[in-house]
């Protein structure tokens, strides 16, 4: 039989059992229940806050990525090692997407698989500087939808969760949003991100000009989107948007809103994409669509763009807050 027999012959075959395959993931990660798998997750967060409480305190080797703006520590690297080698131990067959781990050079690929999405250390800056808001953000999606959220607010000791379907908690007391329509009543959060080029900065501040100008109660960052983005799920601001943040910074936080009543679209005003560096996290869909009305984006390439995430750019040593500050060693960085 020759190779072109064979081959015709498995094809036939194939691909009813990949479609078999794919429909039986799909099938049973709707019947699945991942309560079990959420419940790791939290117990690993809380093992992990430990190391960042300790570490909180004392000078820090700093490294900077892809601008002057953008650090990250020996921290947020071992904090990443350790719940992703906790994650392989109980369920060795779940894919990851680390922060860190994707800096150091591994691809970000979301595929139908169990995935962890993990952002060992958000909010970075202010944990170099001791500014108290710092947060281990981790989402697990499944066929590409995110199942569980968990925002660990360390220094606030705030555990936010959420998993579809079931509702969000902070500290296991039920969330919901303010469910406020009108803007003008609106208090916002959005974030500053990392970018320190022109036309950034630019957008950055004439969005902030045209929302203020409506105008809004005000508007906050606290220096953390998974924090900012679980201020909007207990009410306690209104609406948060952000052009130019990475998925692990909002994949579970973006559940944790919706499953407190909020939305979660795209600052074009489409349906949210994880990988699009866009958000809008909102209260209503009429204050949601109010902001993507007002505020212009920037061009970000998408996370899950193969040409995204060079190796970040070799910034020059300086000092900081107290902290040695280094460039990154070349090439990959270990983890
Ligand atoms: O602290 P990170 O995990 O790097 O995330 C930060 C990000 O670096 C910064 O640019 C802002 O977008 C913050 O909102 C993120 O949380
Ligand atoms: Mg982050
Ligand atoms: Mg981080």
């Amino acid at each position: 039989m020759s190779l072109e027999e064979l081959h015709s012959i498995f094809s036939v075959f194939a691909l009813p059992i990949f479609d078999l395959s794919s429909n039986i993931l799909r099938r049973t990660s709707r019947m699945a229940d991942w309560t079990e798998c959420m419940n790791y997750g939290i117990h690993i967060a809380r093992e992990a806050r430990e190391v960042i409480l300790h570490a909180f305190r004392i000078k820090k080797a700093v490294m900077l990525k892809s601008s002057p703006a953008d650090l990250v520590t020996e921290t947020d690297q071992r904090v990443e090692r350790m719940l992703i080698s906790a994650i392989k131990a109980k369920y060795p067959h779940h894919k990851f997407i680390g922060e860190e781990s994707v800096a150091a050079g591994e691809k970000l690929i979301l595929t139908d698989s169990p995935t962890w999405i993990i952002d060992p250390i958000d909010g970075t800056a202010n944990f170099v500087h001791r500014f108290p808001f710092v947060a281990i953000s981790i989402a697990f999606a499944v066929n590409k939808q995110t199942e569980f959220g968990i925002v660990y607010s360390c220094i606030e000791d705030k555990l936010y969760s959420a998993q579809r379907g079931r509702g969000a908690f902070c500290n296991d007391i039920p969330l919901a949003t303010s469910g406020q329509e009108d803007i003008t009543k609106c208090l916002l959060v959005t974030e500053i991100g990392a970018e320190r080029d022109q036309l950034a900065l630019a957008t950055m501040t004439s969005n902030i000009h045209r929302l203020l100008e409506i105008p809004v109660h005000g508007i906050r960052a606290v220096g953390t989107a998974a924090v900012d983005m679980c201020l909007i799920s207990t009410g306690g601001a209104d609406a948060y948007y952000h052009i130019g943040m990475h998925c692990w910074d909002i994949a579970a936080s973006a559940l944790i809103v919706s499953e407190a009543g909020g939305v979660v679209i795209d600052t074009n005003g489409s349906e949210f994409d994880m990988m699009a560096r866009r958000v809008i996290a909102a209260s209503s869909m009429s204050v949601a669509r109010r902001i993507a009305q007002a505020i212009q984006a920037f061009p970000c390439e998408r996370d899950d763009d193969p040409r995204a995430h060079p190796q970040k750019a070799q910034i020059e040593h300086s000092t900081d807050s107290g902290n040695d500050v280094h460039k990154k060693a070349g090439g990959h960085r270990r983890l």
